[in-house]
C-alpha cells in the first residue's frame, strides 16, 4: 500500500452520526471513502473538510464527503460538529457563520454553567417545498413530498422503523437523478419519530437535513406547529426543530459532541 502523510483528524458525532473533521485541504474522494469504512478505516457516516471562508464576515466553509465519496451541500449533524470544532479549536463562543454549498448559515454555541458546549443551534434554512411525487419501489405505490434543506429529502409519512428503511430506502434513493434522502416519519401531537435512509451513507442514527425536512413536510400538512420547537425522534436521539410560519425560515438545535483525536495513513 502507497504510504501517505499522516492526516491530523478529530471524530465527532452528532446523535450517532459520526464524521472525521479534518482541517483542509481537501482530500480526494477515495481518500474519504477510505477512512469511512467501518472494518478497514477510522469509521463513520462522513468526512468534513474546514475550508477557508468564502463569504465576508464567514469563519470556514464546511467540505462533506458522504461515506461513499460523494459530495453533499449540506448536512445538519455536521455542521454542528464543525461549528463545535471551530469553538474548540479556535477558541470561538456565541454565533458564527459556517460557509457551505446551500450557502453561509449562522451557528450558535450554546454552553452550560461550566463553560462545556452543550448544543449548537443553526439557521438551516432555506427550506423548498417542492411537492408531492409518487414512487413505485417493489409494486408498491409511496408518495413522498420533496422537501430541499439545500439537499433533496423525500419524506414519507410511514412506519419510522429501520426495517422498512432498509427495505424501502436504497431503492428509492435511486429513483431521483442525483439521489435522494428518504425519511420514514411519524407525526403525532408530542413530536415526530423518524428515522431517515441517507444517500451516499444510508441507514444513520440521526440526519438534521432530514429532521428539518420531516418538520417542514409535518407543518407544511398541519401535522405540527410553526413557530415553536418540534421534538424531531432519531434513533440516536432528539433534534428540537423549529419551522418559520412560512416554511422557508427553519432553526435545528442538537448536541455535538468530540469523541477522539487521531491520525489516520489511509
Ligand atoms: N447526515 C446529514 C446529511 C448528510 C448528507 C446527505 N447524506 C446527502 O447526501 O444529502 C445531516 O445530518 O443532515
Amino acid at each position: 500500500m502507497m504510504r501517505r502523510v499522516p492526516l491530523p483528524f478529530v471524530k465527532y458525532h452528532g446523535l450517532g452520526n459520526d464524521f472525521v473533521v479534518v482541517d483542509g485541504p481537501l482530500m480526494d474522494a477515495a481518500r474519504a471513502r477510505r477512512i469511512c469504512d467501518r472494518r478497514r478505516g477510522v469509521g463513520a457516516d462522513g468526512v468534513l473538510t474546514v475550508l477557508p471562508p468564502r463569504t465576508a464576515g464567514a469563519t470556514a466553509t464546511m467540505h462533506i464527503f458522504n461515506s461513499d465519496g460523494s459530495v453533499a451541500a449540506m448536512c445538519g449533524n455536521g455542521i454542528r460538529c464543525v461549528a463545535r470544532h471551530l469553538a474548540d479549536t479556535r477558541g470561538l463562543d456565541g454565533d458564527l457563520v459556517v460557509d457551505t454549498d446551500s450557502g453561509p448559515k449562522r451557528c450558535t454555541i450554546h454552553r452550560g454553567p461550566g463553560g462545556a458546549v452543550e448544543a449548537v443551534s443553526v439557521e438551516m434554512g432555506p427550506a423548498r417545498l417542492e411537492g408531492e411525487q409518487e414512487f413505485r419501489v417493489g409494486g408498491e405505490a409511496l408518495r413522498a413530498l420533496r422537501v430541499s434543506m439545500g439537499n433533496p429529502h423525500a419524506v414519507l409519512f410511514d412506519a419510522p422503523e429501520r426495517a422498512r428503511a432498509l427495505a424501502v430506502g436504497p431503492a428509492l434513493e435511486r429513483l431521483v437523478p442525483g439521489g435522494v434522502n428518504v425519511g420514514f416519519a411519524r407525526p403525532g401531537p408530542s413530536g415526530i419519530d423518524l428515522v431517515v435512509w441517507e444517500r451516499g451513507a444510508g441507514l444513520t442514527d440521526a440526519c438534521g437535513t432530514g429532521a428539518c425536512a420531516a418538520a417542514v413536510a409535518a407543518v407544511s400538512r398541519g401535522l405540527a406547529r410553526a413557530g415553536a420547537p418540534v421534538e424531531v425522534r432519531l434513533p440516536g436521539g432528539a433534534l428540537a426543530i423549529t419551522v418559520a410560519p412560512d416554511l422557508v425560515g427553519v432553526t435545528m438545535r442538537g448536541p455535538a459532541e468530540r469523541a477522539f483525536t487521531g491520525e489516520t495513513d489511509l
